[in-house]
């Protein structure tokens, strides 16, 4: 059954992004039902991050239209960014603050009272297990941390809708499993989630609706379990291999290996 409007969390149509004369998104379809927890999937350069970039408002749009939490985000990008939470792939943060700084400056930045940022840093810190680092300068995080850091960063203004590109890179097997138990519950509570991951196991442990992307278009999306019985696959990762043609890559030749160990051509050195 079509979605109403109303219903949707995202209702991006015919997305087009050039950057120069090449055209990263071309005509892209995106919609997210509210409260779903949606896997975005695509090869490498398939476009999820570009995407991300005009759904969030950095970058604009050659054509098409988004509609973010029903408002149009092009004619309002700052009420749709006070709604909306963005983990983006390339972090930047301030590095000369302390994370618990940092965390109260963006609540700041969201207008939220001093007292109240520096409460809900404190809850952060907690839900994503930083507050032993919680007083150490950004730069000292390891990449793992950071990435923690920017989950909690994206949580503190409560969003209704966040998008996370790649969240899991870099964390360890413990840290992913503290970070997906945090999107579960923000999922329960209504949260409507967008991940982007190259980890389809974690995409077909956590998500309600997946879609996935090639050449900046999208190819299909839905409810899981309505993809895969429409493609007649047991798993997200068979959809993927489905939908995604074999990479060329896999039919490329390493020529100058031997097939066995210790049969490598040895270097030849020019004769002085
Ligand atoms: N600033 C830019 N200038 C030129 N081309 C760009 C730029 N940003 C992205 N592209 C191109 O747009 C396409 C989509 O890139 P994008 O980063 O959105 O892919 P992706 O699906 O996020 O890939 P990955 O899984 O590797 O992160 C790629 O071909 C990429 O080379």
């Amino acid at each position: 059954m079509p979605h109403s409007p109303t219903d949707l969390a995202v209702d991006a149509r015919g997305l087009i992004k050039r950057f120069g004369s090449f055209t990263a998104l071309n005509g892209l379809d995106l919609q997210i039902p509210r409260g779903a927890f949606y896997a975005y999937l695509g090869p490498n350069g398939a476009g999820k991050s570009t995407s991300l970039a005009l759904l969030t408002g950095v970058y604009g749009p050659d054509g098409g239209s988004i509609q973010l939490l029903g408002l149009d985000a092009v004619r309002h990008p700052l009420k749709v960014k006070s709604r909306i939470g963005m983990v983006p792939e390339e972090l930047s943060l301030f590095e000369r603050l302390t994370g618990r700084q940092y965390l109260t400056f963006c609540g700041r930045m969201y207008g939220l009272e001093g007292e109240e940022a520096a409460a809900r840093a404190a809850e952060l810190l907690e839900l994503t297990e930083l507050t032993y680092k919680a007083g150490a300068l950004v730069a000292e995080y390891s990449k793992g941390m950071r990435r923690r850091l920017a989950i909690a960063a994206a949580l503190i203004h409560a969003p209704e809708l966040v998008f996370l590109d790649e969240p899991f890179e870099g964390i360890d097997v413990l840290a992913a499993g503290v970070i997906r138990e945090l999107l579960r519950e923000l999922s329960r509570r209504g949260v409507t989630l967008l991940l982007t991951t190259h980890v389809l196991e974690i995409a077909e442990r956590l998500a309600t609706h997946a879609g996935i992307l090639r050449g900046g278009k999208m190819l299909d999306q839905g409810p899981v379990g309505e993809l895969l019985a429409r493609h007649g696959t047991a798993s997200l990762e068979a959809l993927f291999e489905k939908l995604i043609s074999v990479p060329a890559a896999r039919n490329a030749r390493l020529s100058f290996y031997g097939e066995s160990p210790g049969a490598v051509t040895p270097l030849r050195r020019e004769s002085a």
